[in-house]
């Protein structure tokens, strides 16, 4: 069996490989997210995520690599991670009453196989105050997380519904990951 690498530093793709019972090391990618403007938010997640584990590929020839991109889209508009305070307002209020959906690009290589797919779910969330809003700011979630949001934290008190692969939402559509997983042994 080949040593298998997560070329990802998101602490919920790891703790979700783990809970699936897998050994793995760990390689973050050093890419830029750049993607050509006309790409669909499908597109553009498999494209990042294929990026992310072609990247840890090329110096890990003997292993098999899993990259993953998560991105919150909102009728057509990409939303990633926010800048900063400002942008996580900005992106929260976007998203304050309407539903959005949250799609995770999966890219799975060794020298021999490429796997490629994508998780989604759709989510509504409650209309949310201007208070609620700056409050859960100030907890510091909303920075690292598509969207401005993390449905595993303080962010699950928005969500009214959830269509879905809810493990998308996190970062990691696990189910599909760990199928997938066993066309490489
Ligand atoms: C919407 C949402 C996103 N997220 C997270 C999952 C991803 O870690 C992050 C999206 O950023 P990504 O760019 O997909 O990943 P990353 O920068 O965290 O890690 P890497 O590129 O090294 O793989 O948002 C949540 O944890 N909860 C949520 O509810």
């Amino acid at each position: 069996m080949k040593p298998f690498i997560l070329a990802s530093q998101s602490p919920r793709r790891k703790q979700l490989l783990e809970q699936a019972g897998l050994s793995f090391s760990i390689i973050p990618s050093s890419i830029e997210e750049t993607v050509p403007n006309h790409y669909s938010p499908e597109e553009t997640v498999a494209l990042l995520a294929y990026q992310k584990a072609a990247d840890v590929l090329k110096d890990h020839r003997d292993s098999v690599v899993l990259g993953a991109d998560t991105i919150v889209s909102l009728d057509g508009t990409i939303l990633g991670k926010p800048a900063n305070d400002e942008d996580a307002r900005a992106k929260l209020h976007l998203l304050s009453g309407r539903t959005h959906q949250v799609l995770t690009g999966v890219a799975i290589l060794s020298s021999e196989k490429e796997v490629t797919f994508t998780a989604q779910a759709q989510v509504s969330f409650y209309s949310l105050s201007d208070e609620e809003i700056d409050n859960y700011i100030r907890s510091g979630e909303p920075s690292d997380k598509a969207g401005a949001y993390g449905i595993q934290g303080l962010g699950a008190t928005f969500v009214e519904k959830v269509e879905g692969d809810y493990f998308a939402i996190v970062g990691l559509p696990i189910a599909k990951v760990s199928r997938a997983l066993k066309s490489f042994n």
